[in-house]
């Protein structure tokens, strides 16, 4: 399980005079439930909170522990158990083809090169892109790559996937071959989103407004008062 306790995050002011930034402002949360999504507006506080949840970036005050391992003091045991899945798949994808990105995961599993590369053809064939295992990653669609992004973040075998908007870039079909891989991930699920449809299937949604979390339930009651509290807005 992902816990914070009384967690800020606070960016000293950039100029002089200034006020210190509040990212995020003493959230005590438990992450228990197998699908959770974040939803809120644009500079809530959604990314920074997910980048808490792998050490990619550390709390100025608080605590954060995923099974108990403190993110700060057990960074390289966190990123091991919790994979991060960023918007922007090229921001993630390091090496030129696909195939040689999923044998990248795989390297500390399997020694013999030969077998991580059919390991890596399979696990890409699995998710239909055995067709495109060995393009450049640039002549990909962009629904490819946030699929060749995943199946390399897997294939470390995270214990929890967390995943920054996943479906931001993606058109349509897209999303929805996305959503479903989600759907038949084993593995815990965090998403942040601004697809309520993507966040109706979660098993939980919380909203984040201003650096803290303002409504935390089931999905229909918190997408409907999210969505009443925005038409409300003039
Ligand atoms: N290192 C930083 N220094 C200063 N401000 C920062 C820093 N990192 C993030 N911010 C600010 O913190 C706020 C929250 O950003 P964050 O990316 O967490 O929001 P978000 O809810 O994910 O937004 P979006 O939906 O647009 O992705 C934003 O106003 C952003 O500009």
């Amino acid at each position: 399980m992902i816990s914070l306790r009384g967690v800020s995050v606070v960016v000293p002011a950039a100029r002089r005079g200034d006020a210190d930034r509040v990212l995020l402002d003493d959230i005590t949360l438990d992450l228990a439930e197998r699908r959770i999504a974040l939803i809120g507006a644009n500079g809530s506080g959604k990314s920074t909170l997910l980048r808490l949840l792998n050490g990619l970036r550390t709390p100025t005050a608080g605590t954060v522990t995923v099974d108990g391992r403190d993110t700060t003091a057990k960074a390289a045991e966190v990123r091991a158990r919790v994979g991060f899945v960023f918007t922007d798949p090229l921001a993630q994808l390091l090496m030129s083809t696909p195939v040689e990105d999923v044998e990248l995961s795989l390297r500390a599993r399997i020694r013999d090169r030969r077998e991580r590369t059919l390991r890596a053809e399979e696990l890409l064939a699995e998710r239909g892109l055995l067709e495109v295992a060995h393009q450049s990653i640039y002549d990909l669609s962009g629904g490819e790559r946030q699929l060749v992004a995943l199946t390399s973040v897997l294939a470390v075998r995270p214990r929890i996937v967390v995943a920054d908007e996943p479906t931001t870039l993606l058109d349509l079909r897209n999303r929805i071959l996305l959503r479903r891989a989600f759907a038949e991930l084993e593995q815990q699920l965090i998403v942040s989103t601004h697809d309520l449809d993507l966040a109706a299937e979660m098993d939980r949604v919380l909203v984040v407004d201003g650096g803290r979390i303002v409504a935390d339930g089931d999905p229909g009651t918190v997408i409907d008062g999210y969505v009443s509290a925005m038409q409300a807005l003039r």
